[in-house]
């Protein structure tokens, strides 16, 4: 008798949605038609302003709510009904949990994750998070416990890792070492990272892609080289603020274009108090937005 043996490949961990609209139990609109093909290895920014959308979306990513069946494709796979294998969701519930707040040391917590398994990848995080193995979680400041939160929910190797802005406790050079990390992981493995962020410090040259979102839809989304290319080029054209960005040292191009796309987001919704979000999305009230006089600035307007 023979035996064959089958090694399957894993698919590579691309990210796919296809006219994606997701619903709230309330009946409002969480996301509405969203179609996005992120390629594997690449290290995607999800920008918007407050309740955008992104939280919605990457919480959909990683199969904690249900999308509309063939929406979704992480991997190959849909995250809800086949799984999550490889696909890692850091978000708010996670930095929540309590266990990291008991008197319990760094290296025990390590160990519950894999670090004696993984023990390149948890030396590594160690150095790259700047940890002290001799900490005792209820005894550490705020930054120094997320920093032991990011080393156990990264010391599996992921293939697809969905970042909910949780690094906003870490200080500007950790920060760094962590983006830099992530970058080496994308570049030397097969693995893709979503990371929704407000807080642009030292990402210039990170993404690959940028995805825009506005009112629970994708304003624009691609190659960031190109969007920021575009971008400066319409400033040009335009002559408006962008176009300062060679004599604004201190903003980087991404740091104008985002603050461009919520600016003009803004200024397209409108006051809260003018608008309402319903299943087909947002609408707006009888009275417009023209009566108000709202304009929000940029910050050379102040
Ligand atoms: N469970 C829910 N039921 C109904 N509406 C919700 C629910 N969760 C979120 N929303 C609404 O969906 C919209 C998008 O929320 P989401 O958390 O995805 O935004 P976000 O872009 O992540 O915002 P932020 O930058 O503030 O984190 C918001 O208007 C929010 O009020």
């Amino acid at each position: 008798m023979s035996t064959t043996t089958t090694t399957t490949t894993p698919p590579a961990p691309s990210v796919k949605t296809f006219d994606l609209t997701y619903t709230f139990a309330d009946r409002s609109a969480g996301v509405s038609h969203i179609s996005l093909d992120l390629p594997p290895r690449s290290r995607t920014l999800l920008i918007g302003a407050n309740g955008a959308g992104k939280t919605t979306l990457l919480r959909l990513l990683a199969g904690k709510r249900m999308a509309p069946h063939g929406t979704i494709s992480v991997g190959g796979v849909d995250p809800f009904t086949d799984g999550l294998e490889g696909v890692t969701y850091l978000g708010l519930e996670w930095v929540l949990n309590a266990i990291v707040r008991t008197d319990i040391g760094v290296d025990e917590l390590l160990r519950s994750v894999g670090g004696d398994y993984y023990t390149e990848r948890r030396d590594e995080l160690v150095s790259v998070l700047d940890i002290d193995t001799a900490w005792r979680m209820h005894a550490v400041s705020d930054g120094e416990r997320r920093r032991v939160q990011l080393a156990m929910g990264l010391i599996r190797p992921w293939t697809v890792l969905l970042l909910d802005e949780i690094t906003v406790d870490l200080d500007v050079w950790s920060r760094a070492q962590f983006l830099g990390f992530l970058r080496r992981e994308t570049e030397q493995r097969d693995c893709t990272v979503v990371y929704a962020t407000h807080i642009l410090d030292n990402l210039a040259g990170w993404p690959t892609h940028l995805v825009h979102m506005h009112l629970g839809t994708v304003k624009a989304w691609g190659e960031a080289d190109e969007m920021l290319k575009a971008a400066e080029e319409e400033a040009e054209k335009r002559k408006d603020e962008l176009s300062l960005i060679g004599a604004t040292p201190g903003n980087s191009r991404l740091g104008m274009l985002v603050m461009r796309w919520l600016r003009d987001d803004l200024q397209a919704r409108g006051p809260r108090s003018q608008h309402q979000r319903g299943p087909e999305g947002w609408s707006y009230r009888a009275g417009g937005l023209g009566g108000y006089g709202f304009e929000p600035k940029m910050p050379s307007d102040m």
